[in-house]
């Protein structure tokens, strides 16, 4: 790479804070300062998820990241992506630690860590190493030797309860009535960081490398267990951990604006009183967006025989009409057995079939197919894996196409795009399920006569909407 290709990295960045400063002076806003806590609800924070601003900000992290990737000692950079397992573990030491609560009611000026080890009973010069490696990360701030405060990153993890209250809580108590992101990121640093350490293992060995099955998966490994994941967590004994994923679901939510599903699949040209059913759909949640948004839309919304339970509540609580007037109907059905909803609108199918592999992934499309019409839609949305070169399977689908890129950016955006490729993984560890490039989505969709005829990357979304007719 020639220094001229250093400069053109450069400018990407520069050009993209100039479009972040335009705006932002127009609105008479100052960037928000790494060393504040984040605040979600100022309007600065609305500015800066706006397309536009999303763009910019992308390009800057993708251009950041393959200049720091240019320009340091190759074998400096392998190590730190070979130990980034550190930077895991410590995320979840400062969570659990409660180090995020105890360093927030400090203020300011910070505590040092012989206080924090007397709140947490813990040894204070680990606290330190911790907090050290995490403060060079941008996680938390040294603002003398040995005394820590909170920074934006830090606050993100924060549960906003006092520090006493959550140094005495379990793992899954902590996160209750929170934002959550701290139990998404707790459970990721646990459960993902111990599958993911014997992925080389899962992948390397014939008996498991070509496993499709969801008890014959890493975290079936790590865990020395037959059970499913799921299964695993309604054993008495992992409770907590269960609780914990339920909220880390929530917590996920925040990965993308609240009503990403409005924008891309334009659900209020569907005819008046077409059905919508969301297989797979939990309590229902996303169904609640769109038929708040689109009155004239019935809804089916599927799912197991507990959760349908807990959906029946949901909707008593927040939309009870729809439930009395039948708009919206809860239904338990098992998305392997044939579809009992004949000619629906749509079906939806929202992180569903980045839980399973191929050969699952086909019957449930293949039982969808069963009960479709000729006018019949299938959205599916799931993160859609970018390729990192240009692939002429995006050219012929229209919305398929990313946004083309500045040279010499790689096409998916580098490290902008980090989640999709370690949600793929996590995917895997726990089921043997994948999120999938657009070209494998196409062919397992085709195989299962569904055709592909929109794609909707929505801004600001690790989501993508997939649009398909049947053939
Ligand atoms: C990751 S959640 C997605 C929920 C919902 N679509 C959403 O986006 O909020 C996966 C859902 O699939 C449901 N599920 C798993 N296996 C199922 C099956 N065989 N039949 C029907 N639903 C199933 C789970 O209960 C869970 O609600």
């Amino acid at each position: 790479m020639a220094v001229s290709s250093l400069r053109a990295l450069a400018q990407i960045i520069t050009d993209s804070i100039d479009v972040i400063e335009g705006r932002l002076t127009n609105a008479s806003e100052t960037f928000p300062s790494l060393d504040e806590p984040f605040d979600p609800s100022t309007s600065v924070e609305s500015i800066l998820v706006e397309p536009e601003m999303s763009r910019a900000t992308s390009l800057i992290i993708a251009a950041a990241a393959q200049l720091t990737a240019a320009v340091r000692r190759p074998f400096q950079t392998i190590m730190d992506d070979a130990l980034s397992f550190h930077l895991s573990w410590c995320v979840r030491a400062a969570i659990d630690g409660s180090l995020v609560e105890i360093v927030r009611e400090a203020g300011p000026q910070g505590i040092h860590v012989n206080d924090i080890a007397a709140m947490n009973n813990t040894d204070p010069q680990k606290i330190a190493r911790i907090l050290r490696l995490l403060t060079n990360n941008h996680i938390f701030r040294e603002v003398s030797p040995d005394v820590f405060a909170s920074n934006r990153l830090s606050s993100v993890l924060d549960t906003g309860k006092p520090a006493k209250e959550v140094v005495s809580q379990s793992l899954a108590e902590r996160h209750a009535g929170t934002p959550s992101i701290a139990a998404f990121a707790a459970m990721m640093s646990d459960e993902g960081m111990k599958c993911g350490a014997i992925m080389p293992e899962h992948f390397l060995d014939p008996q498991s490398s070509f496993s499709g099955e969801p008890n014959g998966t890493p975290f079936n490994r790590a865990y020395k267990t037959d059970l499913s994941l799921f299964d695993w967590y309604k054993k008495e004994e992992n409770e907590a951990y269960l609780r914990r994923f339920g909220l880390a679901m929530f917590g996920s939510r925040k990965l993308e604006p609240a009503n990403s599903i409005l924008s891309g699949f334009q659900w209020q040209d569907l005819p008046k009183g077409s059905t919508v059913v969301d297989v797979g759909g939990g309590v229902g949640s996303l169904s609640l967006i769109i038929a708040e948004a689109v009155p004239n839309l019935n809804f089916v919304i599927q799912d197991s025989q507990l959760t349908i339970s807990h959906a029946e509540e949901f909707w008593k609580e927040k939309m009870p009409s729809a439930l009395d007037s039948g708009r919206v109907k809860l239904q338990v059905h098992d998305f392997f057995t044939p579809q009992p909803v004949k000619g629906a609108s749509v079906f939806l199918l929202r992180s569903i079939l980045h839980d399973w592999s191929d050969p699952y992934v086909k019957k449930i499309l293949n039982s969808l197919k069963e009960s479709a019409t000729p006018e019949t839609k299938l959205v599916v949305v799931d993160a859609i894996v970018p390729y990192s070169c240009p692939a002429a399977v995006t050219e012929g689908i229209p919305g398929a196409a990313l946004d083309p890129v500045p040279s010499p950016l790689l096409p998916s955006l580098g490290k902008a795009n980090s989640y999709a490729y370690q949600a793929d993984m996590s995917m895997w560890a726990y089921f043997n399920g994948q999120n999938r490039t657009l070209g494998h989505s196409v062919s397992l969709s085709e195989e299962c006569g569904w055709e592909v005829v929109h794609v909707h990357h929505v801004p600001g979304s690790f989501f993508g909407q997939i649009v398909c007719v049947p053939t």
